[in-house]
């Protein structure tokens, strides 16, 4: 089932910002104006130096195995969590063709838009999510967010019958975004020395959504946010700036907000929590790999057939039933701690206004399916890095990222075992 909260939440009196706007009032409505600590840093001319712009991947250079490349998304991954893929093979009418759609669906009426409500608590429609109290600020953006994949996550009286074909355009947009995840999860995987196929295998039917945001202009830029701090909760999130908008997006690095220039046709990604939680299932999956026919045969040095059928006997009487008991030891060693040490970090983002420009973004979060378990994967716990993840169930962890307000990377909280540098 998608994650939905369970309580009716009082969110009180939210304007729309694009209503605000019209009338374009010189000061913006206090629940809107964030604490000085909050307040975001603007863009600045000149641009920031070179050595601070986000890695650059080429698509088509990763789909011919290019080991380099293969190599600097794994940089990419380790050091920035972001980085934006050019050649991605999506057909950039596609893109346009979304991008021109969600902007006729933000400029309809808002008697039009408001058929497809977000209600109160939930992340489905138009509105303003992750807005849970009344004194809450609000962020200076409408949203509309749709659940695609599997079919159980959609909610079919949300999907808007203006413009014409939306419906359709969203859904073709989908399947090619979709097909880039499972690539990209792909190259992830071989970059960190797994097997290819590892998360695509473990993610079950992966849970797909899409989130366009409109930031109207804003008279103060420089006391609102566009989109509040936070990191995703998905394993890869990929993000599409619209053509010709204002640079909006920044990432929170090296203790400073560093915003992102866009690249025109590039789409950027971001690691999501779920990467930077990785999945327990692998170990599952590489345990029995681990004590592979051929390690039996080799156990068995110079094996006559008796001689094997000895070791066998020993090794399932004996050796087996050992290690499965060390093994649940560990995995509930693991529990404790578990999961891998943010080896790929989730990195917090957020999205400033502009004062004269609106900008648009279109969003899709791919995350596995809500009945994975997650867990650290011992490859990457040793000494040095001491496991810092409890195991859970997506599910829960989806459930609870759509129920708390966005604030950082606290969302992660949910599955720390230990709070010290793990940002
Ligand atoms: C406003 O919505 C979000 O920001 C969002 C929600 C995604 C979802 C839907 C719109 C419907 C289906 C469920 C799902 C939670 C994926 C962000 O998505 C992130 C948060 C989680 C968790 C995730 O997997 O992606
Ligand atoms: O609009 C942007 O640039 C950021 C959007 C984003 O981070 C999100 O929707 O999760
Ligand atoms: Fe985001």
């Amino acid at each position: 089932m998608a994650p939905v909260p369970n309580s009716p939440v009082k969110v009180g009196h939210i304007d729309d910002v694009q209503e605000l706007r019209k009338t374009k009032p010189r000061t913006v409505p206090q629940r809107f104006v964030r604490d000085v600590t909050e307040r975001p840093t603007l863009p600045t001319t000149p641009l920031p130096p070179p050595d601070t712009h986000m890695p650059i991947i080429d698509f088509s250079k990763l789909t011919k195995g290019n080991k380099d490349e293969i190599f600097n998304l794994a940089t990419a991954c380790e050091e920035w969590g972001f980085f934006q893929v050019i050649n991605h093979e999506i057909d950039l009418n596609l893109l346009e063709r979304i991008e021109n759609l969600s902007r006729e669906f933000f400029m309809l009426p808002l008697e039009e838009k408001q058929k497809y409500p977000m209600a109160p608590g939930t992340v489905q429609g138009y509105g303003q999510a992750f807005v849970f109290s009344e004194d809450q600020k609000l962020d200076w953006c409408n949203m509309f967010a749709l659940g695609l994949e599997p079919q159980y996550v959609r909610n079919p009286n949300l999907w808007p019958t203006r413009p014409e074909r939306f419906s359709e355009t969203v859904e073709e947009y989908s399947r090619e975004i979709r097909k880039l995840c499972y690539n990209l999860l792909k190259d992830i995987a071989l970059g960190l020395d797994l097997k290819g196929d590892v998360f695509e295998k473990m993610f079950g039917v992966s849970v797909q959504a899409i989130r366009m945001n409109y930031y109207p202009p804003c008279s103060r830029p420089d006391l609102v946010l566009g989109l509040s701090p936070h990191s995703d909760g998905s394993a890869l999130t990929v993000l599409q700036q619209a053509k010709g908008g204002p640079v909006g997006l920044q990432i929170f690095k090296n203790n400073t907000w560093l915003p992102i220039q866009p690249i025109p046709n590039a789409l950027v990604i971001n690691i999501g929590d779920t990467i930077e939680v990785r999945p327990l299932l692998h170990f599952f999956f590489s345990f029995p790999f681990m004590f592979s026919l051929q390690d039996l045969l080799s156990y068995t040095v110079g094996s006559s057939s008796s001689s094997f059928k000895v070791s066998f006997f020993f090794f399932h009487s004996f050796v087996i039933p050992f290690l499965a008991v060390l093994y649940a030891r560990f995995d509930l060693f693991c529990m404790m701690q578990v999961l891998t040490n943010g080896k790929y970090r989730s990195v917090e983002h957020r999205a400033v206004a502009h004062e004269e420009k609106d900008r648009l973004s279109i969003v899709t979060f791919f995350a596995p399916s809500y009945e994975v378990e997650l867990g650290p994967m011992p490859e990457f716990v040793d000494e040095k890095h001491p496991c810092m993840y409890r195991r859970y169930n997506h599910g829960e962890y989806s459930k609870h990222y759509v129920t708390n307000k966005l604030q950082g990377k606290k969302t992660l909280d949910f599955a720390k075992i230990q709070t010290k540098n793990t940002n």
